[in-house]
């Protein structure tokens, strides 16, 4: 293999205190690529992300584009990495297309403000969301899946290599659900990104190509995205085998 791995895990351990979440995880993540990260409640997907995301210490290996992530001491500052976390709150009035714009606050000169080259793209990103009529509303008054919609459109401006989203689709619709799924395909096809995403939506994931990684499984590893597949991960995760396992 000429290309390196943009994310390379060997011989993960990790958890809290007592409890080890993740044992012994290996993973080498084609580039671009789409990665849906399921398994149980509580059986470690945003423990695999705080580690990523450098929040929680671990033993073992993780290079991100060919840096040991111990020697990163800000990920998503150098536009390596992207993190869109569960719950994201805000306690003040803003508007929507401001908020948004702070996806590029890497391109963003200490004290000067943002440009009207940097608001167009906000534009932009709202509208690929589908939340372009939202931009000048108070973001604190929207729903709960409007403000996921704002979220995925400032992640976007982002521009990182590698985007972790811990269920970006949780409080949308049907509609809406799709949307998001099919937006995030398209960041691996147009735009080359890799994608981590953690999701329980699994009647979503058939139509998509890419990656499942099943954290439920006493051996976790990527597995071709089928309609078959999903059905076999969704048949493990409603057996009894696969509880008594994790529990
Ligand atoms: N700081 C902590 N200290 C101790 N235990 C924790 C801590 N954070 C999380 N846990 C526990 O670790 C387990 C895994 O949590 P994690 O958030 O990784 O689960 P998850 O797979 O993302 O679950 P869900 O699908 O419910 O979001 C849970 O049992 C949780 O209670």
């Amino acid at each position: 293999m000429s290309k390196l791995s943009v994310l390379q895990i060997e011989n993960l351990v990790a958890g809290y205190e007592q409890r080890v979440l993740l044992r012994n995880l290996f993973l080498c993540l084609p580039e671009p690529a789409f990665v849906a990260v399921i398994g149980h409640n509580g059986c470690g997907k945003t423990t695999l992300f705080r580690v990523l995301t450098g929040q929680l210490p671990y033993q073992g290996t993780v290079q991100l584009a060919g840096h040991d992530l111990r020697t990163l001491r800000r990920p998503a500052a150098t536009g390596l990495l992207a993190h869109l976390p569960q719950r994201n709150v805000v306690g003040f009035s803003i508007a929507v297309r401001e908020l948004v714009v702070m996806g590029r606050y890497r391109h963003h000169r200490f004290l000067g403000g943002y440009s009207a080259h940097d608001y167009a793209l906000a534009a932009e990103a709202l509208a690929g969301v589908g939340a372009g009529h939202l931009a000048h509303r108070d973001f604190t008054l929207l729903s709960g899946g409007e403000q996921q919609l704002v979220w995925l459109a400032q992640l976007s401006l982002q521009d990182a290599d590698v985007y972790l989203l811990d269920e970006p689709t949780q409080q949308l619709d049907v509609y809406y659900r799709r949307r998001v799924f099919s937006l995030l395909h398209r960041w691996v096809v147009e735009q080359q990104k890799t994608i981590l995403c953690i999701t329980h939506d699994l009647d979503n994931l058939a139509a998509l190509s890419g990656y499942v990684l099943n954290l439920s499984r006493p051996v976790p590893s990527l597995q071709v995205l089928s309609a078959a597949v999903v059905e076999a991960e969704r048949a493990f995760l409603e057996s009894e085998e696969s509880l008594a396992a994790h529990g």
